[in-house]
């Protein structure tokens, strides 16, 4: 056997009443797709992010080919061939592609031969993408094709990605696989973390499952059933959503001729959108990232507000009605952007509860935080949604991905809403904590209330919604029972054709 590329060798990293990663030990092939596999806070990131120099392991060593590898910083490790695309890109939007590009080199030739080298790459990896294009008006997944290109312009030795398709559309998977199939053709090594087990049995050739830091096994996932993969991850096993149909009720929000202009540069207006949505019932509403998902997430919070007479809940106009008021209500949200605007970073779990669960859960009184109950509220959330973390005390910027992202919903879910809108519900969740969060939406719908989910994750849709809408350049298909629908429609559906529904036949 050749040697490996990368070895890794015993290497531990503790924080603050967690070991992330504990005695890990592996090795990367010259030439091959390796996937990281395990469930939220298992502790990828953590060992990705000692690869790419960003952490320092506290014992264990790497070598790359042969020689001793310990990069203090991403710099050393890009000289050594490491590449890294982050989940969450770092890209300006107001510059252009080649600007971005240049950004993010060391040594950036001058812009004209950049552009030139950007459209070689770009076309001899098949990826599409125009240097001169601004990044503001990019899709997602032509903001990533940047990101890619600009690592590949170092030509690395090893690319890690970081759940690389979950802002993807089906197209730009495939495109993107044939990108990655063909760097491995090359000899190039590429790490890959995601949770899509379907896509990993598509893609790569072996796998490495975490569990609570440790390796605890190693599987061909082209032969391994991705059911077997998950409960491997989480040493159980899974069950699949279920939920009786129950009869749905009154109408509880109303949208007529919902329009409102982008709230941001490079964001989408809102067309003309019509919703009548009952208690008790799951709607679905899919469609490629950036097509009005985050502005229609933001007039049902209250974030932006929106001309008298377009929005009614149980008939009364809240158009105008703030966030607070919305949520004292029952119209709670549960934005797509877990740090930042879900959560503040640097806030404990209790702190963050109060951010949003105060109207309704009675966290404030005569002005005064009841610190107590908040911290109680977060632990229960904690518990309900098994949240992996040392305590409600802990920062946010703390939890591992999924973990927060299990906090955000439940902190929702418990508040007993009666309209949640979920923007990306389970992005970057485990297999069996996605389950959870499915059941508790669920759950909740067959409590009663009504229940938005924005995703881009169709078979998620499919899964759990009573109905299912498209959302197109701002505009709102006209939903249609989710049971029976085709791929084929869901297709037309998302591409936009909205007056080919009558054809389609309405059930
Ligand atoms: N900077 C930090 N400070 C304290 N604890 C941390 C820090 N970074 C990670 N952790 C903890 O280390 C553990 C491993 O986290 P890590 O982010 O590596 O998991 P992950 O497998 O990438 O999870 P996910 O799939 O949810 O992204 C978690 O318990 C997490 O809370």
């Amino acid at each position: 056997m050749s040697e490996p590329l990368l070895k890794l060798d015993g290497l531990t990293k503790a924080y603050p009443g967690v070991v992330a990663n504990a005695d890990v030990s592996f090795e990367i092939a010259k030439g091959e797709v390796h996937a990281l596999l395990g469930e939220n806070g298992a502790g990828k990131s953590t060992l990705v992010k000692t690869i790419y120099g960003l952490v320092q392991p506290d014992r264990g060593e790497m070598r790359m080919n042969g020689a001793a590898f310990a990069p203090a910083e991403p710099r050393a490790a890009r000289a050594a061939g490491v590449a890294m695309v982050f989940q969450h890109f770092s890209l300006f939007d107001a510059l252009n592609v080649a600007e971005n590009v240049a950004l993010g080199m060391e040594n950036p030739p001058p812009l004209g031969q950049l552009a030139q080298q950007i459209r070689e790459v770009s076309r001899s990896y098949g990826l599409p993408l125009d240097p001169s294009r601004t990044v503001g008006d990019l899709s997602a997944g032509e903001r990533q094709r940047v990101e890619i290109i600009r690592c590949l312009l170092q030509e690395p030795r090893l690319l890690i990605m970081d759940e690389p398709t979950s802002v993807l559309t089906p197209q730009e998977v495939e495109i993107l696989f044939e990108t990655l199939r063909k760097l491995r053709a090359e000899g190039v090594s590429i790490l890959y973390i995601s949770h899509k087990l379907e896509e990993i049995r598509a893609l790569c050739d072996t796998a490495t499952i975490l569990r609570q830091g440790r390796v605890v096994g190693k599987c061909d996932p082209k032969t391994t059933a991705a059911r077997d993969m998950a409960e491997q991850m989480v040493g159980a096993t899974l069950s699949t959503p279920s939920r009786s149909l129950g009869a749905t009720g009154e109408v509880v929000l109303e949208l007529k001729g919902l329009s409102a202009p982008a709230p941001r540069a490079f964001g989408t207006a809102l067309r003309d959108i019509d919703l009548e949505l009952r208690a008790g019932e799951v709607l679905g509403i899919g469609g490629v990232a950036g097509n009005g998902q985050d502005e229609l997430a933001m007039a049902l919070s209250g974030e932006m507000a929106t001309a008298p007479g377009m929005i009614r809940f149980k008939g009364r106009e809240i158009g105008r009605l703030g966030v607070t008021a919305r949520r004292r209500i029952g119209l709670l949200c549960a934005p797509e952007e877990r740090m930042g605007h879900a959560a503040v970073p640097d806030m404990s779990l209790t702190e963050n509860a109060m951010l949003t669960a105060g109207p309704r859960e009675d966290l404030v009184r005569h002005g005064f935080l009841r610190w107590g109950r908040a911290k109680g509220y977060a632990e229960k959330v904690i518990e309900t949604f098994d949240v992996r973390t040392p305590g409600a005390g802990t920062a946010a910027r703390a939890l591992s991905g999924g973990n927060l992202q299990k906090f955000v919903i439940g902190r929702e879910i418990l508040q007993r809403p009666e309209i949640l809108v979920v923007n990306q519900p389970t992005w970057g969740v485990d297999a069996m904590a996605a389950a959870t969060i499915r059941q508790a939406l669920l759950d909740l719908a067959e409590r009663g209330a009504a229940v938005i989910v924005i995703s881009q994750d169709l078979d998620e849709l499919m899964e759990i919604s009573d109905r299912f809408a498209a959302l197109n350049a701002g505009r709102l298909g006209a939903p249609r029972p989710a049971e029976g629908l085709g791929l084929h429609e869901i297709g037309m559906m998302l591409g936009g054709a909205h007056d080919m529904e009558p054809a389609l036949g309405e059930s």
